[in-house]
């Protein structure tokens, strides 16, 4: 429970922010570490990106809409590239790693390019996925296929697409994908998802390795090893190595050390009982990222050394040849380098319990732009983005437009006092999970993507329309 809903009273006759919100020293400045790597506000107090003020951005491209800060994208998904290939170099370490960008956190043609060009791989997890993927010209041999549940037609398309890994999720999946295997007259190479049984410690909703949910196939209870025999007794499969991803928005690296220690033990059972040295191990992303100032992410140096001791320690007392690691990060490199850009239409002070007040400012988005507040109870912080404001800070609620009370945005952030309608408000971190997971509830069309680099923005993703979405009904059904 947040200390506000217990009723706190702040002195101003504002409801008191929960705890972990400081009093703002100056609300015209930005917090940092939250923030895209070229994000600023200049003198009037107006926030800049990559040397574009965001009044040129909403002129042109309208409000509410994702603003991607290119730069920021790219060097990112660069540090973790370069991050992972040093601290894995050692050639008894497998000699380099892989970094698949989870292309689930937010994909599309552009984007899948500028990972093409930096040289990562790419996961995806659906036909459309693979469709953006291939679209953009990354080599198949460079794409991880993931799913529970994908369909013939997909694993038809990755086979054709020449995917590299597909990484099968159940028993029944095998079969499916062998058959393509045998009548395309191909070898696809297979990674088995393990459920490590891992209690990562994130909202339950993104967490993906204990016992009973429905990706993986089970470590402890033995089907991750039925699953590599069912493989290896399969012609036209080729078993690459062991998946496994513990859940999402993880700070500590101690989950990640118990998934390895376990998944590399069946990795040498396989060896030993199998006979098949698997040439890869993938770890899975995850990587939490700083919302606001309560979470405090490591760099990606720290954290590819880190993993690279745990791999180290337990290949040596395994007495294994260490496999080529890979890992599949997606919010952490695509959720720093987008804020959302919204306009505030109405501004209501709004009486809450023990007399105090909240201040809701109501912009032109909400929860079919950014569900994660609703659906995970996630934490966002905003600033007022067109001006600076010597007003009183209050502890204000952002909200949507929609017909639900749980249409939330930001719950809790300072915001000065003096907000109007027509203002504008941008609310950073918003590059994951945001615009690849809007909806158009409420026939709200979605809004657009942004991308800004060396004083330029473009469209990488246009804006729907409201005749996009009457287009998809059959009007005389
Ligand atoms: C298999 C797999 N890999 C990678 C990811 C990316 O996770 P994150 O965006 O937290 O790095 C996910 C999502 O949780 C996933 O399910
Ligand atoms: N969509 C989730 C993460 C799930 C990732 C996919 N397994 C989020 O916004 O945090």
């Amino acid at each position: 429970m947040h200390a506000h809903e217990a009723g706190a009273l702040h002195a101003d006759g504002y409801s008191a922010a929960p705890e972990w919100l400081p009093w703002p020293s100056d609300v015209n400045e930005l917090e940092p570490g939250l923030w895209a790597r070229n994000v600023t506000k200049d003198e009037a107090g107006e926030l800049v990106v990559a040397g574009v003020p965001v009044s040129r951005i909403r002129d042109e491209f309208g409000t509410a809409a994702y603003v991607i800060d290119e730069d920021d994208f790219r060097s990112r998904a660069r540090e973790f590239k370069q991050a992972y290939a040093a601290a894995f170099a050692d050639p008894g370490l497998g000699g380099g790693a892989d970094v698949y960008y989870a292309g689930k956190a937010f994909l599309c043609t552009a984007v899948a390019s500028w990972i093409r060009e930096e040289g990562l791989c790419l996961d995806v997890c659906t036909g459309g996925e693979l469709a953006v993927a291939l679209r953009a010209g990354l080599p198949g041999e460079r794409i991880g296929f993931h799913g529970n549940n994908k369909t013939v037609a997909e694993i038809e398309a990755a086979v054709d697409g020449g995917v590299g890994r597909i990484i099968v999720d159940s028993h029944a999946e095998i079969d499916r994908v062998a058959a393509v295997a045998r009548s395309r007259g191909v070898e696809v190479g297979v990674m088995v998802r393990v459920t490590a049984g891992v209690e990562a410690h994130t909202h339950e909703f993104i967490a993906t390795s204990h016992e009973d949910q429905k990706f993986g196939f089970s470590l402890a209870g033995g089907a991750a090893f039925a699953a590599c025999e069912r493989i290896v007794a399969r012609p036209g499969l080729r078993l690459l190595g062991l998946h496994s991803h513990i859940g999402s928005q993880i700070f500590e690296t101690s989950g990640f050390e118990l998934s390895a220690r376990r998944v590399l033990a069946l990795h040498a059972r396989v060896r030993d009982e199998l006979g098949v040295a698997m040439p890869e191990l993938d770890l899975g992303g995850g990587y939490g990222i700083a919302y606001t100032t309560q979470h405090t992410p490591l760099p990606p140096a720290e954290l590819a050394q880190q993993m690279a001791e745990i791999v180290r320690r337990e290949v040596t007392s395994l007495g294994i040849d260490a496999p080529r690691v890979s890992i599949e990060p997606g919010r952490a490199i695509a959720g720093p380098s987008t804020f959302t850009l919204y306009e505030v239409g109405t501004v209501k002070p709004v009486q809450v319990d023990r007399g105090a007040t909240r201040l809701y400012v109501s912009v032109d988005g909400g929860m079919s732009d950014n569900i994660r507040t609703a659906l995970y109870g996630a934490d966002y912080s905003c600033t007022m983005a067109n001006r600076r404001s010597d007003a009183a800070p209050v502890i204000s609620r952002v909200v949507g437009r929609h017909c639900e009370s749980g249409d939330v945005v930001v719950r809790d952030e300072y915001l000065p006092s003096d907000v109007i309608p027509g203002d504008l408000i941008a609310v950073p971190g918003t590059g994951a999970y945001c615009r690849a997971m809007a909806s158009q509830y409420n026939h709200t069309p979605r809004p657009p993507v942004v991308a800004v680099r060396d004083g330029e923005a473009r469209l990488v993703v246009r804006r729907e329309t409201v005749e996009d979405l009457l287009a998809l009904d059959v009007a005389d059904a």
